[in-house]
């Protein structure tokens, strides 16, 4: 018969929880605090095997990774971010639209890699395990590789910074994909001079942490929670 496992048997140790949850906090999009440094082959091919590693609807693993160190595409690509951002910019007047302006949004030029994570819509036929019912599946799965990548590349002191300031289909076509193809995420990596404790946007005041306790409901919408222990838990992290 076997041994029934008790409550915390396959919790990682201490220090590997703590790293894994450093990790989910440390990491920041980054666009300003990029150097030049290359990095080394083997430590791409771990973020890269970390992406590979997420859940994927059906394991349908519909990502792929384009690895762009060419000048001339991330010029193209940048071109591409200047006019998105340009028409970005008239939603905003005033003081909003003066710090809009002010806000460095992408580093494109100054990462020493852009990595553009694609999703395969069509990989793995016409009917995926799991996507019958909901067929952007397939897109959430590829984020889970973008997320895998972005605390991996923490982990190992890389920067990396989710640029979506462009248009999708200019952007295909600078980097060649097929029709079923969609680039999902767009990405600039590197070492950095610091990681900031906060978001940029909280920094700069766009925009502030929402209180998590907040977003917490019930069993409805709006509901309190019915466990009075959680809701005491969920302040203690808050203070934490
Ligand atoms: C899908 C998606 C798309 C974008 C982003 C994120 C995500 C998830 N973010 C980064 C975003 O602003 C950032 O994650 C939040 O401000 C929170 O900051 P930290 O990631 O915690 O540093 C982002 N940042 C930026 O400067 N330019 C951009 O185009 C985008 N686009």
């Amino acid at each position: 018969m076997a041994e029934e496992s008790g409550r915390g048997d396959h919790a990682f140790p201490q220090a590997q929880r703590e790293g894994l949850y450093r990790a989910i906090h440390e990491r920041r999009d980054v666009r300003a605090q990029f150097l030049p440094d290359p990095i080394p082959p083997e430590v791409l091919a771990r973020l890269l095997e970390a992406a590979h590693h997420a859940p994927s609807v059906g394991f349908m693993q519909p990502w792929d990774f384009l690895v762009i160190d060419s000048l001339a595409v991330r010029e193209r690509v940048h071109g591409i971010f200047q006019r998105e951002n340009a028409k970005a910019a008239e939603h905003y007047s005033g003081d909003r639209g003066e710090t809009y302006r002010r806000l460095k949004l992408e580093g494109i030029l100054e990462s020493p890699i852009n990595l553009c994570i694609t999703c395969d819509r069509a990989r793995g036929g016409e009917h995926v395990l799991g996507r019958n019912s909901i067929v952007e599946t397939d897109l959430f799965s590829t984020c889970l590789a973008v997320q895998n990548l972005w605390l991996a590349a923490r982990a190992e002191g890389i920067g990396v910074g989710w640029v979506s300031i462009l248009d999708q289909d200019e952007l295909a076509e600078v980097l060649g994909l097929p029709e079923q193809v969609y680039p999902l995420a767009y990405l600039c990596l590197g070492y950095v001079s610091e990681f900031l404790e906060q978001p940029e946007l909280a920094r700069s005041g766009w925009r502030q942490r929402l209180p998590l306790a907040e977003l917490v409901h019930g069993s409805g919408w709006g509901e309190p929670l019915a466990d009075e222990a959680l809701h005491e838990a969920l302040a203690e992290v808050a203070r934490s």
